[in-house]
């Protein structure tokens, strides 16, 4: 679905940007792109095929930004997506920039009938459950029994579904204006649609669909989720080897214009140019680079923490965009065992749910019967997550391989080899893991999000529409390119 705040970013559009580029340009510009995440590394790529002399300034010390396979400490080749691990097969921007670069992938296994859940202490399989959602023991209402968890989201938020599908660029704005009041916890207590739900059958959706940390999150963005995590038809992909491989893909033809390690500290812009100071974040020496213009792809929030001269440049709602937009919190720990305990219990891909704070597994879907194997033994969203932080890393790690045994049994301890964990909450560059809307920012923050403000311009993932995902963050790449490419 384009972007309905840029209904000329058509598919067919988008598409023929990444196979062909940019419209060559006689005026070339001098650009600085500040972060080397996928919004960064599509508009600077672009822009340089178009002739424009650009830089690319990088905080870290790689590229892909939230897009990050965590290697170390695994052995033998193992890793763990600590960001991006599954990209849906409707995500055609995503996938056109895997064949571009020639990136092969194998399905992403995310769910299966064998998937195990571990909830009030009781173990089934989704099968077994799906045949009786109430052995479970949710204490949900008599009209409620018999219902499995996505059958009750799915009649609470089916008409709105509904009524988007039939024609989204048209019908999104209407139920924006309708909906975007309500978080999804209030509107499955007080469903103006009807099928208003007890709080035993919220619990349980709450705990089946992950989001019993972020209920008074923006209905409509857990909707745009929820269409695509909850869809029996869209089927996932992840690139052999590890995602990591896809934006690395952008460096040999980007490699003279990269500048890692030089975190920007200010910007300051005028009539006539627009320059970008920063801090060497090893030698802590200080740099500035001067531009014709600049693309911003910092997650938002950030910029708090960025001097703007003078402040005015950027508008009053831009500002409060800034401090505003909400950025979800997320914990990924991965654990490598010397055998593949999982399979033994027949799980090939897949996930495990829990109401356990560990809250959502999953295991690999790639090297299926090899000895070793990397399962991300926790994934967690916003207040789920904030509770991991708190933690030292060695307990994080204790308590998720606790959580595990306590579902699997004891024996896994000593098959234990390595773990790894990203917080990215408590990540310096990047403040949570992806934006969602919080009631009322939909129309109150959105519109300001990508709007250019004299020589910045804005992209990365909080601009485009589902956020959270590679494929908004590569749109809004090209957006901000095709805006630059065309200032005169
Ligand atoms: C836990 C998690 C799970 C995810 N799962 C999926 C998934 O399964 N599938 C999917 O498609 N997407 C997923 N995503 C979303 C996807 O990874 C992001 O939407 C996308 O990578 C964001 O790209 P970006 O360019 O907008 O931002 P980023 O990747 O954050 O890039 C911004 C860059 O700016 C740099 N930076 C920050 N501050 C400064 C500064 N002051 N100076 C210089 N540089 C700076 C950062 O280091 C970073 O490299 C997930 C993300 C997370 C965190
Ligand atoms: O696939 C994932 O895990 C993602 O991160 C996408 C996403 C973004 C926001 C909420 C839920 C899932």
């Amino acid at each position: 679905m384009s972007n309905y705040l840029h209904p000329y970013l058509t598919p067919t559009l988008l598409k023929s940007i990444v196979d062909h580029g940019l419209r060559k340009v006689t005026n070339p510009k001098k650009v600085i792109v500040v972060g080397a995440g996928m919004s960064g590394l599509v508009s600077a790529s672009l822009l340089k095929q178009a002739g424009h002399n650009v830089t690319v300034i990088e905080s870290r010390e790689r590229v892909g930004g939230r897009v990050y396979t965590m290697r170390h400490p695994f052995m033998n080749g193992q890793y763990v997506e600590a960001g991006a691990m599954r990209i849906p097969n409707t995500h055609y921007l995503t996938l056109s920039y895997i064949k571009k670069f020639g990136l092969k992938v194998n399905p992403f296994v995310n769910a299966t009938p064998n998937d195990l859940i571990f909830v009030n202490d009781r173990k089934a399989r989704f099968h077994q459950y799906n045949q009786n959602p109430d052995f479970l023991g949710y204490p949900v209402l008599a009209h409620e029994k018999g219902k499995t968890a996505a059958t009750l989201i799915q009649v609470a938020i089916q008409p709105i579904v509904d009524f988007v599908n039939k024609n989204p660029l048209r019908n999104w704005p209407i139920v924006i204006r309708e909906f975007e009041k309500y978080s999804l916890s209030t509107f499955l207590r007080h469903n103006p649609l009807g099928h208003s739900l007890s709080p035993g059958a919220i619990e349980k959706v709450y705990v089946f669909s992950g989001v019993e940390g972020l209920p008074e999150l923006s209905l409509l963005e857990i909707i745009r989720e929820f269409i695509i995590l909850l869809n029996n038809n869209i089927k996932f992909y992840e690139i052999i080897g590890g995602n990591d491989q896809l934006p690395q893909a952008f460096v040999p033809d980007l490699k003279q214009n990269l500048r890692f390690s030089q975190k920007m500290t200010k910007i300051r812009q005028n009539d006539s140019s627009v320059t970008i100071q920063t801090v060497h974040t090893k030698t802590l020496e200080h740099h500035s680079y001067q531009a014709d213009v600049t693309i911003v792809t910092l997650p938002l929030g950030l910029m708090q923490f960025i001097e703007v001269e003078p402040r005015n440049s950027l508008s009053h709602y831009k500002w409060r965009a800034i401090r505003e937009l909400h950025s979800v919190p997320s914990t990924k720990i991965g654990l490598q065992f010397k055998h593949r305990f999982w399979e033994k219990h027949g799980h090939f891909g897949g996930q495990m749910v829990t109401d356990l704070p560990i809250r959502n597994a999953y295991f690999p879907s790639h090297d299926f019967g090899s000895e070793t194997g990397v399962l991300l033994g926790s994934y967690t969203w916003e207040d789920d997550a904030m509770v991991w932080v708190s933690m030292s890393k060695e307990r994080r790690l204790q308590y998720a391989l606790k959580n595990l045994a306590k579902i699997y049994g004891e024996e896994i301890l000593h098959e234990y080899v390595a773990g790894a964990v990203h917080s990215w909450g408590a990540d310096p560059y990047a403040a949570g893991a992806y934006t969602m809307f919080k009631p009322n920012q939909e129309s109150e923050l959105f519109p300001h999000l990508a709007t250019p403000e004299g020589r910045l311009h804005f992209a990365g993932e909080h601009t485009s529409v589902p956020h959270g995902w590679i494929q908004g963050a590569i749109e809004s790449g090209i957006r901000a390119a095709i805006e630059v490419n065309e200032r005169k």
